[in-house]
């Protein structure tokens, strides 16, 4: 039998959060382990695909604030790895006029100073030609924004966290967590103790804290991720300047409906929207819903002309949403050296490298850089049903 082997840190699972805390761990000198349960990179959780919007364009101060430091971190990663990640196209926001969320957006962006642009209609056609404004709905661009190159960055600070001696061991599947002040990690392969442990478990997240007598009130929902074809090529590219967009609860949907320019599969615009159907994440494909794509198919009938209005290609991502869809960075409430990333509800990808510095710096036992009130476990209340 394998000798147990000890680390000062052991993450567990290596998505964007999770290689993002691991790297920042072993920056702060800690021997840190990610475990993954997959053979990386692989394309069953949240974080697999080639593009991510990044924005400053977030109703709420706290995210705005937040991407103030992502930005520099993403373009550091870049830096310290030799690797484009980041290309700026401007978001296009859209939003039905006196709409609460879309006046959100537009007051939250105005304080913070974010550069942007108002565009009427004139200007809004001028502009975004071959995209028709709904009738009654208001635009501006966050021109900060843009495309993240998703597994490039997931890539590269892996590479970064190897470097720093970090290891990971993929494969690998956590099958049990016994708490107290030494942990140990039983997987798949092996037996490890470790002083504390971070959760970035994803869509799992709730099957592995069951280990911890914890459970979040987290929702699985599958994402149709699709990827629509330009009747003319190019119609719609990043090289052409047609921006990342976002419709704001949409003129028949409860939700919203984004965008990326047509550049990760040449020709082809992907466009999806912003929920899907609950899923286990281990039975993913069997949830088949497609009333998403009826949705998308009147949205591109009547305001992107130019695409053909039948998904070319349809891939499937999850998200794990909270009640409130802000995410849960936290230390578990019974023992404070179980640290829990999780719940990032669809759009916690270009918060990773702030989100693997707060994880680094719960785990250390240090004060957030962050006020961290609106991600604690606590304002779930009646709805986290301990069994402790
Ligand atoms: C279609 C889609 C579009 C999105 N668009 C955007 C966007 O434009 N901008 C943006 O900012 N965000 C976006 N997001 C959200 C973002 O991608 C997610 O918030 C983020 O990827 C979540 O990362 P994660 O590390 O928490 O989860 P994951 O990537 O799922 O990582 C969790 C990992 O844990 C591993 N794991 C689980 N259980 C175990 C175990 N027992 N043992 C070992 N390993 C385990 C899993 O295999 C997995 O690799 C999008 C998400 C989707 C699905
Ligand atoms: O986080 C993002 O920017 C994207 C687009 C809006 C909905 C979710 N993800």
């Amino acid at each position: 039998m394998a000798a147990v082997q000890e680390y000062d840190c052991i993450v567990i699972g290596a998505g964007v959060q999770g290689s993002f805390t691991a790297h920042q761990l072993a920056k702060n000198n800690k021997n840190t382990l990610l475990l993954e349960q997959f053979i990386l990179p692989h394309t069953r959780g949240s974080s697999h695909g080639q593009t991510r919007i990044i924005r400053k364009a977030y109703e709420q101060n706290i995210y705005t604030h937040m991407m103030e430091e992502c930005y520099k971190l993403w373009a550091q990663l870049e830096t310290d790895a030799g690797v484009q990640l980041y290309r700026q196209t401007g978001l296009l926001l859209m939003g039905p006029q006196n709409n609460h969320s879309y006046k959100q957006f537009k007051k939250n962006l105005q304080n913070n100073k974010v550069p942007m642009v108002l565009l009427n209609n004139d200007i809004f056609s001028q502009q975004i030609p071959y995209m028709n404004l709904p009738d009654g709905y208001e635009a501006l661009v966050d021109l900060t924004a843009g495309v993240l190159y998703a597994d490039r960055a997931i890539k590269a600070v892996q590479e970064q966290f190897q470097k720093l001696g970090g290891v990971i061991r993929d494969k690998e599947m956590v099958t049990d967590i016994k708490p107290g002040p030494v942990v140990t990690v039983s997987t798949s392969a092996c037996v490890y103790r470790t002083k504390s442990i971070v959760i970035t478990a994803g869509p799992w997240a709730n099957k592995l804290l069951t280990h911890t007598g914890l459970q979040l009130p987290l929702q699985v929902v599958k994402i149709n991720v699709c990827y629509w074809k330009e009747k003319v090529p190019s119609l719609y590219s990043l090289k052409q300047g047609f921006p990342c967009f976002i419709l704001t609860e949409g003129e028949d949907s409860n939700h919203d409906i984004y965008g990326l320019p047509s550049n990760e599969y040449p020709g082809l615009v992907k466009i999806c929207y912003h929920m899907g159907k609950e899923t286990d994440p281990d039975q993913r494909d069997k949830q088949t819903d497609r009333s998403d794509i009826d949705i998308l198919q009147r949205f591109i009938r009547r305001c992107l002309p130019g695409l053909v209005p039948e998904p070319a290609v349809v891939e499937s991502c999850m998200y794990t949403l909270t009640p409130d869809h802000h995410f849960v960075l936290d230390c578990h409430p019974s023992y404070s050296n179980i640290v829990i990333g999780a719940g990032f509800s669809g759009h916690g990808f270009k918060f990773g490298p702030v989100i693997g510095k707060t994880l680094c710096e719960l785990s250390l036992g240090q004060v957030p850089s962050y006020d961290l009130s609106p991600f604690r476990i606590r304002r779930f209340q009646a709805m986290s049903k301990s069994a402790l």
